[in-house]
């Protein structure tokens, strides 16, 4: 069993440079199966598993693909027939697999798909997915675990979303670069990687207009081509690197880091007494002795971002009096919090809302990540915790961080992963000297 293993006390220094965007590698990558001609080349992808969970699933679809991890590039040609089927087998580890179903719908005309399943922060559903592609003219049946999709070929609509689904906004986008006349999604998504998902179709060939607003247009086009793209700076890494510094009273360069695209985590710190100065490296978080609590919502953007409140959720509790946490994103992404009770921290939960009673004195302990933030938010607490934390499952955050551990201790982090299993495992050599007794002189 892995661990890792973190003595904490120690405030963060130095620099840390942030990778390239999980949450935007993973619709670009699945762009590329728009791409009848030509190879599509990103730049600054990052080497976390659901980047190659989504490579296993799209080399399966029989598109080509290489990356080479030191320049961080990834080249895809998906210039030969397609398979449009996505077996549960690769897409049961990750939700986004779902991003395969729009390209490969407009690409190949049908697509069967199995759910992607359930998750730990809360039920994940796919109807406004389905509704897309539905309004796009697809016919559509759900059979044993299977999303089935065919058309003849889409034709443009308007298409209002009750709820800025980010994954529906993308799957519609790539969907409807090849459909007939113009699609128009209403309630958009408005994240960045959604600006970035435009700006790579657009270099492809396709014309999506207004991504970033809450309306977006695009008009169909005959057909997509191969295009090379830089992917922006990971925004939940940066957050999580200056809520790191923050929990430990640090003092972090966060390389890289976009303010704007951090903004309402900008704001909330400096609420709290963090100072943050925008630098041409980056960003510098400084920490404080004297945090103020604060009362925070998770929205969609640009409100606080979901992938940021197990992390933000240490901070509050070790902030001088009562703070509040409103999680509007995922029904369940509470399960950190009774991970830290065993830490010493008290809240309560009502619903939605977690109440914290700060400051709160961390003490060591054993813990389990539910999910990749989650774990974040567990080694963000051992940071500044007395004495020994113990992570359980730190496999989770290699989901979508690179070299977590190892950043933490480039910035002074008393910290280690560990195979317990290896730690204890008979050494096979000493087991046989001991089974045959004391050597003979
Ligand atoms: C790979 C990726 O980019 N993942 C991010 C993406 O996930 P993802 O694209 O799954 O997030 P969505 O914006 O779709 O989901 C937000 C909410 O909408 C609900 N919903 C979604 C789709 C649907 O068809 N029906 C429905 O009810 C979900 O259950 C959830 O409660 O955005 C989330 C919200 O910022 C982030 O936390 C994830 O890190
Ligand atoms: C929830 C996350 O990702 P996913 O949507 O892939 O589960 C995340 O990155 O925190």
């Amino acid at each position: 069993m892995e661990k890792i293993i973190i003595k904490g006390g120690q405030p963060l220094q130095g620099h840390v440079a942030v990778e390239g965007s999980k949450n935007a590698a993973l619709p670009l990558q699945a762009a590329a199966i728009l791409a009848v001609q030509g190879t599509v080349t990103l730049n600054n992808v990052p080497p976390v598993t659901d980047v190659k969970v989504m490579d296993r699933l799209l080399r399966f679809l029989n598109i080509k693909t290489a990356y080479g991890e030191k320049h961080r590039q990834l080249v895809l040609n998906a210039n030969c027939p397609l398979s449009s089927e996505a077996p549960y087998d690769y897409v049961n580890q990750m939700r986004a697999s779902i991003l395969v179903m729009g390209p490969l719908l407009a690409r190949t005309g049908q697509v069967r798909i199995a759910l992607p399943g359930g998750c730990t922060i809360g039920a994940r559903p796919v109807d406004l997915h389905v509704y897309g592609m539905e309004k796009l003219g697809a016919q559509i049946k759900q059979d044993a675990g299977f999303i089935e999709a065919h058309c003849d070929h889409l034709v443009g609509t308007r298409i209002p979303l009750d709820y800025p689904s980010v994954g529906a906004t993308e799957n519609i986008m790539m969907a409807a670069t090849m459909a007939e006349g113009i699609t128009t999604i209403e309630n958009a998504a408005c994240e960045p990687e959604i600006v970035e998902l435009a700006n790579l179709l657009n270099k492809m060939g396709a014309r999506v207009h207004g991504a970033g607003s809450k309306v977006i247009r695009i008009q169909g086009v005959y057909y997509l081509h191969g295009a090379e793209y830089a992917i922006i700076p990971d925004r939940i890494e940066a957050g999580t690197w200056m809520l790191a510094s923050a929990v430990t009273n640090g003092d972090v360069i966060v390389q890289n880091a976009i303010p704007e695209h951090n903004a309402s985590l900008i704001a909330k710190l400096e609420e709290m007494g963090v100072t943050i100065i925008k630098q041409a490296d980056g960003l510098r978080v400084l920490g404080t002795s004297v945090l103020i609590p604060a009362n925070v919502r998770t929205m969609p953007y640009p409100g606080f971002a979901t992938d940021l409140q197990p992390q933000m959720t240490v901070l509050q509790l070790l902030a001088n009096g009562t703070s509040t946490m409103e999680e509007h994103v995922f029904e369940k992404r509470f399960l950190h919090l009774e991970e830290l009770r065993r830490m010493n921290a008290h809240f309560q939960i009502s619903g939605a809302v977690a109440i914290m009673d700060g400051p709160t004195d961390f003490s060591g302990a054993e813990v389990t990540a539910s999910d990749l933030r989650a774990g974040a938010g567990l080694v963000l607490a051992g940071l500044a915790a007395k004495g020994i934390t113990q992570v359980r499952r730190p496999q989770m955050l290699d989901r979508g961080y690179y070299h977590f551990y190892q950043k933490l201790r480039s910035l002074g982090a008393q910290i280690d992963r560990v195979n317990i299993e290896d730690k204890f495992k008979i050494n096979p050599e000493r087991q046989s000297r001991q089974n045959k007794g004391p050597e003979k002189e």
